[in-house]
């Protein structure tokens, strides 16, 4: 259990949100290409790509600590449904649409890895989960045998009940231990398969943020925040295994009757 605690940071509106989320994902980027090659984030479905793409498809102040380095990236999904690629609740598909088709071409364009859609139709997950850790680890563990990979970044969104990636509240897969990637079968949102980061691998990430926004966010964060009976919850057990290493951007709405203290600026 890591002992500090998260960055809780609350703005006005989407426009100071993406802002902020802008200089802190660039941060993260260039802190990353000044210790390797690339740029690897594993990045969230649901609300969070539209948010990005503010964030990042802002014209900036043109300087390079400003400027997102694309052609470096390589991202990978936190969590993905078992769906083909251009299925409309395909997390590769929500990510394409309202992020990467919009680069500029001057920016590059990133390395996308996408789950292996020959797969998708099987009745059991698993051997999907199985690939995508498979290339996980041609990306994380080609010259060492690594025990967990090292996201630079993981960008996470908090559902209304409190699950982030797909790991929902009270499944077994919470208590995953060894595997980087696994299946869930049974997701109480629908599609019911999916496959999804574990919470090691999330919590051994250099950064992790949170975006959560509106009212309909403000009860569970709450718990999550301010209420032992959130504790067990996925997304407070990612602040419990990581501490000062997540940042929750969220808006006024969502943290509305929250007491957890919020930092002032990044
Ligand atoms: O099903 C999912 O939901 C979560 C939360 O979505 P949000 O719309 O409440 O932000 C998302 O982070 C995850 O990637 C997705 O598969």
């Amino acid at each position: 259990m890591a002992s500090a605690s998260p960055n809780l940071y609350s703005f006005p509106n989407s426009n100071a949100l993406a802002e902020s989320l802008r200089v802190y994902v660039l941060r993260a980027q260039n802190s990353a290409l000044s210790r390797h090659e690339s740029f690897r984030l594993a990045v969230s479905g649901g609300s969070l790509p539209a948010v990005l793409a503010k964030a990042l498809l802002a014209p900036g102040n043109g300087s390079p600590e400003d400027t997102p380095q694309f052609s470096k990236w390589h991202i990978f999904f936190a969590d993905e449904r078992a769906v083909p690629l251009d299925h409309e609740e395909s997390n590769y598909r929500l990510l394409k649409d309202e992020l990467v088709a919009k680069i500029p071409a001057e920016l590059g364009s990133p390395v996308i890895h996408p789950i292996d859609e020959k797969h998708v139709h099987d009745d059991d997950p698993q051997e999907l989960a199985d690939l995508y850790q498979e290339d996980l680890m041609r990306e994380f563990a080609a010259k060492d045998s690594v025990k967990l990979p090292v996201f630079d970044l993981i960008l996470l969104g908090c559902g209304p009940d409190g699950h982030t990636c797909s790991l929902f509240p009270g499944h077994d897969l919470l208590r995953e231990k060894d595997a980087w990637v696994a299946p869930e079968t049974n997701s109480p949102k629908p599609p019911p398969k999916r496959i999804t980061l574990t919470l090691p691998v999330v919590t051994h990430a250099v950064n992790i943020a949170f975006v959560a926004t509106g009212a309909g966010k403000k009860e569970i964060l709450k718990q999550i925040f301010d209420l032992e009976e959130g504790s067990s919850l996925p997304s407070a057990l990612v602040n419990q295994g990581a501490g000062e290493k997540v940042s929750w951007f969220t808006d006024h709405p969502a943290v509305d009757g929250v007491a957890f203290s919020r930092r002032g600026s990044l």
